[in-house]
């Protein structure tokens, strides 16, 4: 089939790669000229496992990029994959979504023949049906079901392994009115279902909307309860990895996302979740377990540095941070825990070293004033204490390192240093 899709972020490039590798000719259309170049060029934007291979392999053949609307018109599909950030009360904001479905529709007046629109990006219920769809009719001049029609296809992959979450998912859910259009995405994705074993959710609009809500806003409770749990665990002096070991045991409970430490950050669950809340405190619900959920959170990075604070003074001395990504596999910072704690530490007035594999030249945009070391080694070095934010491998490969260290104390936000002699180990929740 003929793709198109509007956005080529973290969704979209993952979406125009995947869908071109499995057969697909697709069309990244953004307005980032950058982001156009590096696609045509065969490189993908963004930092991702695997994306780099896929669009070298089709770029200038089934995958190109414009900035060019009007290229929808000879595609079949176009799917808006296009931010929906949040607004200061947590509820979305889908202007970007509204801009980008005005612009498809006033491409697509000229088409003669069936389009269907499907968006991509996360919204709350409604969205699909009376935001996007009443934009599109208007700015198209065509009617839903005569010419042109929408559906919701949420995305569920991770950062870090978005193309094989993309191309083997658990799921995949289609919400539409209308048969022509289950049968367009049936269609699209037919040589992912024939290949894998992953089932195939068809449903209305809103509930595809809210399906994504009730799975991001599930798991973030989840390592919350853990957190819970874990701070629980370690007032009493036990180790909360024991007990998650335990409990995961229980195929009702499941042994995935019980890693408990310094909370969740990343584009996805602090957005969503507060999305969530904001939506339902609009319908009057006041979601409590979710308010708690992220009350939990937000205290994981100040009990990470009050366990440093224990230790000893910070003020005035060279503390580590190891880890800036929002979690290993990705350069992505968008609401990573380094950032209340390398805030927190600054409050405290310690010099602070960050050090990532690959994130440091975001988190330098973020706070430009800190030093940024090149290795774990180096942000070791004289250091009065360390955090461990992100639980990247190469930290657990750490050992003779903290032997430099000015004061050997380190608090490990991820559960991912080895204990050592010589050195004062501080588990946030074991
Ligand atoms: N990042 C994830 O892991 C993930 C996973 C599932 C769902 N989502 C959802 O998918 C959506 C997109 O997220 P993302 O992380 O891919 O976003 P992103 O910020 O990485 O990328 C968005 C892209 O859209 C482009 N853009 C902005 N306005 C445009 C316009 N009017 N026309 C064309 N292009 C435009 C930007 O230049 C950028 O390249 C959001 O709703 C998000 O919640 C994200
Ligand atoms: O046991 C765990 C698992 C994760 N995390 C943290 O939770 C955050 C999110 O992790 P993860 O879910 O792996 O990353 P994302 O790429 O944000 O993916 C989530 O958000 C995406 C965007 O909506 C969804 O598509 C995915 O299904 C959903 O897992 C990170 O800060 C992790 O460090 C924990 O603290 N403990």
């Amino acid at each position: 089939m003929k793709v198109s899709i509007i956005g080529s972020g973290y969704v979209g490039t993952t979406l125009a790669a995947c869908l071109a590798d499995l057969g697909h000719t697709v069309t990244a259309i953004d307005v980032d000229e950058s982001v156009v170049d590096r696609i045509n060029a065969g490189e993908a934007p963004i930092h991702e496992p695997g994306l780099a291979d896929l669009v070298a392999e089709h770029a200038g053949n089934r995958l190109r990029a414009t900035t060019d609307y009007a290229a929808v018109r000879d595609t079949d599909v176009t799917f808006i994959a296009l931010p929906t950030p949040s607004r200061k009360d947590g509820s979305i904001d889908t202007s970007l979504v509204e801009m980008g479905t005005e612009s498809l529709g006033e491409a697509l007046r000229e088409k003669d023949g069936e389009h269907l629109v499907v968006v991509k990006s996360t919204v709350v219920p409604g969205t699909t049906a009376e935001r996007v769809a009443p934009v599109l009719v208007e700015a198209s001049g065509k009617q839903l079901g005569e010419g042109i029609d929408v559906a919701m296809n949420p995305e569920f992959l991770r950062e870090g392994h978005a193309v094989s979450d993309f191309l083997d998912p658990d799921k995949i859910v289609f919400g539409a009115e209308r048969e022509a259009a289950f049968a367009t995405l049936r269609e699209l994705y037919r040589p992912l279902t024939e290949t894998t074993d992953t089932h195939v959710v068809e449903t209305g609009l809103n509930e595809a909307e809210i399906i994504k809500y009730a799975n991001n806003a599930f798991l973030a409770a989840k390592i919350s309860l853990m957190n819970e749990l874990g701070n629980i665990c370690k007032e009493y002096g036990i180790d909360a990895y024991e007990v998650a070991d335990a409990i995961g045991l229980d195929d009702r409970i499941g042994s995935q996302f019980l890693n408990s430490g310094v909370g969740w950050g990343g584009s996805c669950f602090p957005k969503d979740v507060a999305a969530l809340i904001a939506a339902a405190d609009e319908v009057g619900y006041d979601a409590q377990l979710l308010k708690a959920a992220v009350a939990v959170n937000d205290r994981q990075p100040e009990r990470l540095l009050s366990l440093l604070d224990d230790h000893g003074d910070v003020a005035g001395q060279r503390v580590a941070v190891l880890g800036l990504s929002f979690k290993p596999g990705t350069d992505d910072i968008r609401e990573s825990r380094a950032i209340p704690v390398i805030q927190g530490l600054l409050d405290r007035g310690a010099d602070v070293v960050g050090y990532d594999p690959v994130a440091a030249d975001r988190m330098r945009e973020r706070f430009p004033d800190i030093t940024y070391a090149d290795s774990a080694a180096e942000a070791l070095r004289d250091a009065h204490g360390a955090v461990v934010v992100t639980d990247w491998d190469e930290f657990a490969a750490l050992d003779e390192e903290f032997d430099t260290m000015a004061r050997p104390v380190v608090v490990d936000g991820r559960h991912v240093v080895g204990r050592r002699e010589g050195l004062t180990y501080e588990g946030l929740t074991w």
